[in-house]
């Protein structure tokens, strides 16, 4: 087992020279293989399909099954069997190897979380996003040395999130060493209510932690406003950063001057370095990005289908992707082809003639998914462990708060259940939020994400 581990990396790098795997796939799809176990002459790889996807199973091993045989035979002198299974579906304590559990140690402090597909290589670059892109770019590349803050800007889904971790990924490929943060402004305030509680840390900790840095990536940061504690903190925390030449990067929705509460002494230092936006891409730009999300999840999809999605959904680009996703998965379970009339059927509700967004449940499951970083099916499913089951809750309580479903339709849609069920999780939510502050505000920026 440690031997092929130890050369696990010279293997993937085998494999990506012998069969051509371009940087992108390379990342993508063969970087986050790990070596499970080792029994006689089978290997088991893990897929992280929380990063990537449950299909990618099928994908990796049609794709890269035999190549990555070959490598592994060629560089190891012996021939093995291997077999691919999802990191989700392995018991935790086995899934992380010595050196990801190193790597994560030492790592802690700075990204625990980037997602491995937001690089500069898997963003298009269009007319709406070119500046903010090159900008990104230029601070990746000499960080603190031109914009600082570099202040990007733009609307729900347009890609901010994917150039923030870009610029992370970036700057920790060319210096391992860099101490890079990247946090939601949601995270940054509840660390700061839990220290001020003395939950897992200290006041005199959490500043430490984000002042002795060399780059702040902080996201969202519109949910910071009227938060009067928090917008002090990060004045101050601003302040240390931008004194001792380290980089700032944030982003909102809206620019400085548009955010009316924000306090001025904060306004005027986000507008020392640069403002940049992000604006709705047009439709050649549209039709690129679904390209390249077909590329990267191994699809094949008829033109015209790709050219309805550009032209019906314009706005969002999350959206944009997600229809694909919707038109796949409903050809899967139909098994019918993918064409024009069932993309025409999957997407019939994203697609409204208003094109003004109603809240329902699903699609406040939906942003709370997302947000707990699990998928829409795990709410839907009847799955209990803890980390599915309270976002679970969340989702009976903000249907019940923010929609007009009576409690046994909210349990009906949330895999079947009784309406105590339903009342149980309401009442559960409201009475930890009565004394849990991080709750409090994690269910405030939920309701903006579900109410922009
Ligand atoms: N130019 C682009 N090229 C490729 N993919 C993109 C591009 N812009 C956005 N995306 C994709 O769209 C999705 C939404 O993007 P992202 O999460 O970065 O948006 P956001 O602006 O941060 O949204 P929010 O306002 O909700 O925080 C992601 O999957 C991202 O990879």
């Amino acid at each position: 087992m440690n031997e092929i581990q130890d050369k696990w990396d010279e293997i993937l790098e085998y494999l990506k020279i012998e069969h051509c795997v371009t940087d992108v796939s390379f990342k993508t799809w063969l970087l986050p293989l790990k070596v499970y176990s080792v029994d006689d002459n089978l290997i088991t790889i893990s897929i992280d399909d929380k990063m990537i996807g449950p299909d990618s199973k099928n994908f990796i091993s049609r794709k890269y099954g035999v190549p990555l045989k070959v490598a592994i035979s060629e560089i190891m002198n012996h021939n093995y069997n291997i077999e691919f299974v999802l990191k989700s579906q392995l018991k935790p304590a086995n899934t992380a190897t010595e050196s990801d559990k190193k790597k994560n140690s030492t790592n802690n402090n700075s990204c625990s979380f980037l997602n491995p597909r937001y690089t500069f290589d898997t963003f298009v670059v269009g007319a709406n996003n070119n500046l903010a892109h090159a900008a990104s770019l230029a601070v990746a590349e000499s960080p603190a040395e031109i914009y600082n803050p570099l202040f990007i800007y733009g609307g729900v889904g347009l890609g901010k999130t994917h150039l923030m971790h870009s610029i992370a990924h970036y700057i920790l490929e060319q210096n391992p060493q860099s101490k890079v943060m990247y946090v939601t402004s949601e995270k940054f305030t509840n660390e700061l209510i839990e220290s001020i509680r003395n939950v897992n840390t200290t006041p005199t900790e959490f500043r430490e932690k984000y002042r002795n840095i060399d780059v702040l990536l902080i996201d969202d940061i519109q949910f910071i406003i009227g938060k009067e504690s928090t917008q002090e903190e990060f004045f101050h925390t601003f302040n240390t950063l931008h004194e001792s030449k380290k980089q700032i990067i944030i982003s909102s929705d809206k620019p400085p001057k548009d955010i009316l509460t924000l306090e001025e002494r904060l306004r005027s230092r986000f507008e020392w370095g640069l403002t940049v936006d992000i604006q709705q891409p047009d439709y050649e730009t549209r039709m690129a990005i679904l390209k390249k999300k077909e590329e990267l999840d191994g699809l094949q999809i008829d033109n015209e289908v790709m050219k309805y999605i550009a032209t019906n959904i314009k706005s969002n680009i999350r959206e944009l992707e997600g229809a694909l996703t919707k038109i796949v998965a409903l050809s899967r379970l139909k098994k019918k082809e993918v064409n024009v009339t069932l993309a025409e059927e999957a997407l019939k509700d994203l697609i409204s003639p208003e094109d003004k967004k109603q809240v329902t449940p699903e699609l406040i499951i939906d942003v709370i998914a997302e947000h707990f970083n699990i998928t829409s099916a795990d709410i839907y499913s009847v799955n209990k462990s803890r980390n599915i089951a309270f976002p679970r809750q969340i989702a009976m309580y903000l249907s019940r708060k923010l929609t007009d479903y009576s409690l046994a339709e909210i349990g009906k849609l949330l895999g079947n259940r009784d309406h105590t069920t339903v009342l149980h999780g309401i009442d559960k939510v409201e009475k930890t939020m009565k004394k849990d502050l991080t709750l409090q505000n994690t269910i405030d920026v939920l309701n903006k994400k579900i109410n922009p």
